[in-house]
């Protein structure tokens, strides 16, 4: 189905207040998926998330000899036999980093051929880190263009114990290695590359993640961990809302004055833009730099805000989200600018957004161009819930991984027009 062309917002003029219920943890799903997937039995995942991301993964578990069966919207009850098969065609994963990070690693311990392929916008996404670091464990593995297609022709065992990988572009290679290693036949060392990684915590999902169905991985240095082999068992698994979806509506709340019961406290989140709440509960008073290495996906919902802040802020620690779904940095300063000249600006990889409370209540048309990437959509109508005349282009880009998002805001009070 063609998705609309745009769609603007009306806003509401009145507080955002009622239950609104962020939907399930794309990046614990797809880890969750993968896991069972790789297990002997059957795996029951509630309160998963159902968008774009988790069907390619699903479909691509599927494709490897995985059943999946769907009894309701937030379930998948997966039967796994501890060994993915060589799928007969390449594996699609749209936009879905983590599908393709996650399968680009665990394709090695397929016996025969996979190619993990994307569209686009995912065969612009760097996965050359990850590749080097199969072929150091001895996987013949290959990406021409140092982004995907990656062709893995796997033994289903692989020889080396210790492993090297720079996350600095992306940590989701470290959660790839991880997640294979359990699967090989002797303990393996996954060290950790560069002076830098963003989003630690995304590691920590991981590794509670695998410890839930069964692994033993334990962090044996700062920048160290150790995977044995255990493989893994089959489980049930409960997945908990996305915080970064929970961003956009700790935001709708505090710029509308509203009160939007989410059905779980920030406290309860174990992700990392869980850190976020902290940020934006200090609305209109949000410190003038804000660090986005530890809460990357919630950066587009804070700058959006930053701009209604009282003070100017600039947001540093963020030269991956140059590489994510478009390059958000770009993207950012380009939508606010197209608001007000200005309101968005670059030095270097960081943004600084110039913040004017009086914008709320104007009327400023402006169409913004989402570039296909779900947050920068998301994160710009929560501009039109205070100035009249914003326009989403391409709105259904939300279905990467918060497919009800219109509908959502529509159910606190929301209006729009096409
Ligand atoms: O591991 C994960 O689930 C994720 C890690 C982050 O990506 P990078 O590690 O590529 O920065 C984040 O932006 C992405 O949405 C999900
Ligand atoms: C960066 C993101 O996704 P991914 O890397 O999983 O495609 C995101 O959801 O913001």
């Amino acid at each position: 189905m063609m998705g609309r062309a745009k769609l603007t917002i009306i806003p509401p003029g009145k507080p955002l207040v009622g239950r609104a219920m962020p939907p399930g943890s794309k990046s614990i799903t797809n880890r969750a998926l993968l896991l069972a997937g790789l297990a002997k039995g059957t795996s029951r995942l509630t309160g998963a998330l159902k968008s774009d991301d988790t069907r390619y993964m699903a479909e691509a578990l599927r494709a490897m000899g995985v059943t999946i069966d769907e009894p309701d919207n937030t379930t998948f009850i997966v039967t796994g036999s501890s060994k993915l098969k060589s799928p007969a065609a390449p594996l699609f994963l749209g936009n879905a980093g983590t599908a393709t990070r996650f399968l680009t690693a665990a394709a090695a311990l397929v016996d025969g051929k996979v190619v993990v392929d994307g569209d686009a916008h995912m065969r612009k996404r760097p996965i050359g880190p990850l590749v080097d670091a199969l072929r150091s464990l001895g996987i013949d593995a290959t990406a021409e263009t140092g982004c995907p297609p990656v062709t893995v022709n796997g033994t289903g065992r692989f020889e080396a114990s210790r492993v090297q990988i720079d996350g600095g572009l992306s940590s989701q290679y470290v959660s790839a290695l991880l997640m294979m290693a359990a699967g090989g036949d002797r303990p393996v060392d996954i060290e950790l590359l560069g002076e830098h990684i963003g989003a630690l915590g995304y590691i920590d999902l991981t590794v509670a993640a695998m410890r839930a169905f069964g692994a033993r991985v334990e962090r044996t240095s700062p920048v160290t961990w150790r995977v044995e082999p255990t493989g893994y068992h089959a489980t049930d698994f409960l997945i908990e809302p996305d915080a970064s979806a929970a961003t956009y509506l700790w935001a709708a709340e505090v710029l509308t004055g509203g009160k939007i019961d989410l059905g779980t406290p920030a406290t309860e989140f174990s992700q990392p833009d869980a850190r976020a709440y902290d940020m934006i509960s200090q609305f209109p008073h949000l410190p003038p730099v804000i660090d986005g290495s530890q809460m990357q996906d919630a950066i587009p919902t804070l700058a959006v805000l930053a701009a209604f802040n009282e003070t100017p802020v600039r947001f540093v620690g963020i030269a991956n989200l140059r590489v994510k779904e478009c390059d958000r940095v770009r993207a950012l300063s380009s939508g606010l600018s197209r608001i007000v000249p200005g309101l968005g600006t670059e030095e270097g990889d960081d943004l600084i957004v110039a913040s004017d409370p009086s914008l709320a209540g104007k009327t400023l048309p402006a169409e913004i161009d989402s570039f296909a990437d779900h947050r920068i959509a998301m994160s710009f109508a929560l501009a039109g819930l205070k100035i009249g005349g914003i326009t989403i282009l391409d709105p259904d880009c939300v279905a990467k991984t918060f497919p009800a998002y219109w509908d959502v805001l529509a159910s606190l009070g929301v209006a729009y027009r096409d």
